[in-house]
């Protein structure tokens, strides 16, 4: 089934003091189906971000139709969970508090929410870290809860724009097993954002590459290796074939720049 409907969408900003506009995304169309896990891969500054937050509700656009199963996006809404590179958590409140605070305000029985909020931090391994402040945790355990916190809710939708960028290359790599298992579990619809090619193939069902000036989706490739995708997965020749597939289509997009 469709979750996400793109059509003929477009975006333009103000281009400097002048009148004129520039366009950053140009008529992008595609669908996105439910339980698909969709990374969107390019060159700095073709749009993947502007996409997502328009998908997410945080910024308008000029042209074009975006429904999430089947209704159209009109602001941010508890359908579409976000999870962002800089860790969003509130530092006043504990790891648990953080989680229950969005669980509160997306209208859960008040409850169940402490409950809720548990089982969800065990989910992601901080059943044990539940009661300290964000200031007391890792960027990997933060970025943890605020997965956390985006499943929650159960979003239609997750919207990960960088996740895992601030993080090491061990903690990045444990950060990814992990979203993997949770999807494999939840069946959840993720966007996904990232600079790393390696990390689109080993998380994604398809892989968006963008084009820039104007910011458009350039090639779609599936990704046809097994799951449950775990640390062998890097090693087959398929995943590997792929990533150098991908990388060279974003060189590609650049050098014809
Ligand atoms: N508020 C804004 N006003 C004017 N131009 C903007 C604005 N936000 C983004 N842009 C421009 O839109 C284009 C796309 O930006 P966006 O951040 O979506 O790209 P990106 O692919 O996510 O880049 P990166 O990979 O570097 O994060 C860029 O050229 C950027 O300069």
């Amino acid at each position: 089934m469709e979750k996400l409907l793109i059509r003929d969408l477009t975006k333009t900003f103000p281009a400097g003091r002048s009148s004129d506009r520039i366009t950053v995304l140009d008529h992008i169309s595609f669908t996105i189906r439910e339980n698909e896990f969709v990374s969107l891969v390019g060159a700095s500054g073709c749009g993947k971000s502007t996409l997502l937050s328009i998908i997410a509700g945080l910024q308008t656009h000029d042209d074009g139709d975006l429904k999430v199963d089947g209704s159209d996006i009109l602001g941010p809404g508890a359908d579409r969970g976000v999870v962002f590179q800089s860790y969003t958590l509130l530092p006043w409140l504990t790891a648990r508090k953080n989680v229950e605070f969005a669980l509160q305000a997306t209208g859960y029985p008040a409850a169940d929410i402490g409950d809720l909020a548990m089982t969800q931090l065990k989910l992601v391994g901080l059943e044990g870290f539940a009661e300290r402040y964000p200031a007391q945790l890792s960027g990997g355990m933060k970025q943890r809860v605020a997965i956390a916190r985006a499943l929650s809710y159960k979003p239609k939708l997750l919207l990960m724009d960088e996740p895992f960028g601030a993080l090491d290359a061990l903690t990045r790599v444990q950060m990814q097993e992990l979203l993997t298992s949770v999807w494999e579990r939840e069946r959840l619809t993720v966007i996904f954002v990232t600079h790393d090619v390696e990390e689109a193939v080993f998380l994604s069902d398809r892989i968006f590459v963008m084009a820039s000036n104007p910011g458009r989706v350039k090639t779609v490739y599936d990704v046809p290796l097994p799951r449950p995708r775990t640390p062998d997965t890097h090693r087959l020749p398929e995943f590997v074939e792929l990533q150098a597939d991908v990388l060279g289509s974003i060189r590609s997009e650049m050098r014809d720049r």
